[in-house]
C-alpha cells in the first residue's frame, strides 16, 4: 500500500486564491489592504527562508508586508520599542516576531508586548487563554494548518483516537486544545475525537502511537516515527521540519508510507499550510481592527 498524499502545497494555493479575492474586495471597498509586519533579529538561515516565503505569499495575495531586520546584538529594549511602534501603526494589522530570538532577549517579554489584536501567531497568553476556554480570537498557525489539511481532504475527526506526539507551546499543546473544543466552522476538528498527548519520554510510545487513527508528529526528531508505530490505514501528519545536510526532514520515516492510509509530505505538507493560516489570521485582524459588521471582535 502507498499512503494517499495530504498535499499542503495544493490546498495552500486553493485557500490563497480565496484570500486574494477577499483582499481585492476589501481594497475595492476603499479600505487599506491588510498588512503584516515581520521582525527578524540576527542571521539564523532557516529564519531567513521562512520570512522570505511569508513575504512572497503576502505579495501573491495583495497583502501589504514589511520586514524589520535587526542586528543580532539588538537589545531587548530596542526590540520592545519597535513592537510599540508597530502596535500603534494603523497600516499594520499583524505582527510576527520570528522565533528563536538571540539569548539577550527574553522571548516571553516579546510575546507579551505584541498587542493581542495584532498577535497573528496566537502566542500571547490572552489569545492562548481564549483558545483554551473556547472563545478563540485567532488559532495558532501550525495547529490550524494541520486541522485544515485533514478536514479539507474529507477526513473525519469525530469518534477517532488522535495521538498528538509533542507538547510544545507552539504546536502540540494548542493542537490538543483545539481538538478538545466544540467543532465550529473555523475549527472543524473540535468535538468528538479522543485526544492523547504523548512525547518522547512516554512509556510504550510505539503501542500508544499504534492506537491512533490520526497521528500527528510534532517532535522535531527526524525519522522518529517508524512504520511499526503506525496503525495500518491511519492518517499521519508530519509537522517536523529539521534541516539535515541542507535538506528538510520530517519526523516521519519514509517507510511509513507503506502502512499509513494518508500521509503529509515534508516539504509540501504542513509548512505551506502554516503560512496560509498566518495570512488568514492577518485578514481576520484587519477586519477586527478596521471594523466589519460581520465579524465579532
Ligand atoms: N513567530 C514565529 N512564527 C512562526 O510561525 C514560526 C517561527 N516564529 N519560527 C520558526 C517556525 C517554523 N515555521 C515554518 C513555516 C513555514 C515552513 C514552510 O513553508 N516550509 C516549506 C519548505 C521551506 C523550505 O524549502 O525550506 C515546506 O514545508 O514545504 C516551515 C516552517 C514557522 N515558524
Amino acid at each position: 500500500m502507498t499512503a494517499n498524499r495530504l498535499d499542503g502545497k495544493a490546498l495552500a494555493q486553493e485557500m490563497r486564491r480565496e484570500m486574494a479575492k477577499e483582499v481585492s474586495d476589501r481594497v475595492a471597498a476603499g479600505k487599506r489592504p491588510p498588512g503584516l509586519a515581520a521582525v527578524l533579529v540576527g542571521e539564523n538561515p532557516s529564519s531567513h527562508t521562512y520570512v522570505r516565503n511569508k513575504r512572497k505569499s503576502c505579495d501573491e495575495i495583495g497583502m501589504a508586508n514589511w520586514l524589520y531586520h535587526l542586528p543580532g546584538d539588538t537589545s531587548e529594549q530596542e526590540l520592545l520599542s519597535l513592537i510599540d511602534t508597530l502596535n500603534a501603526d494603523p497600516a499594520v494589522h499583524g505582527i510576527l516576531v520570528q522565533l528563536p530570538l538571540p539569548k539577550q532577549i527574553r522571548e516571553e517579554a516579546v510575546i507579551h508586548a505584541v498587542t493581542p489584536l495584532k498577535d497573528v501567531d496566537c502566542f500571547h497568553p490572552e489569545n492562548v487563554g481564549r483558545v483554551t476556554t473556547g472563545h478563540p480570537r485567532y488559532y495558532p498557525c501550525t495547529p490550524h494548518g494541520v486541522v485544515q489539511l485533514v478536514s479539507r481532504n474529507g477526513l473525519e475527526w469525530s469518534g477517532k483516537q488522535v495521538v498528538v506526539l509533542g507538547r510544545s507551546n507552539i504546536v502540540g499543546k494548542p493542537l490538543a486544545l483545539m481538538l478538545m473544543q466544540k467543532a465550529t466552522k473555523a475549527n472543524p476538528a473540535g468535538g468528538d475525537a479522543t485526544v492523547t498527548v504523548a512525547h518522547t519520554r512516554t512509556a510504550n510510545l510505539a503501542a500508544v502511537c499504534r492506537g491512533a487513527d490520526v497521528l500527528i508528529a510534532a517532535v522535531g526528531q527526524p525519522g522518529c516515527v517508524t512504520a511499526d508505530m503506525v496503525k495500518p490505514g491511519a492518517v499521519v501528519v508530519d509537522v517536523g521540519t529539521t534541516v539535515v545536510d541542507g535538506k528538510l526532514r520530517g519526523d516521519v520515516d519514509p517507510k511509513v508510507t507503506d502502512v499509513a492510509g494518508w500521509l503529509s509530505p515534508v516539504p509540501g505538507g504542513v509548512g505551506p499550510m502554516t503560512i496560509t493560516m498566518l495570512l488568514y489570521n492577518t485578514l481576520r485582524a484587519a477586519e477586527r481592527i478596521d471594523g466589519s459588521p460581520s465579524e465579532p471582535t
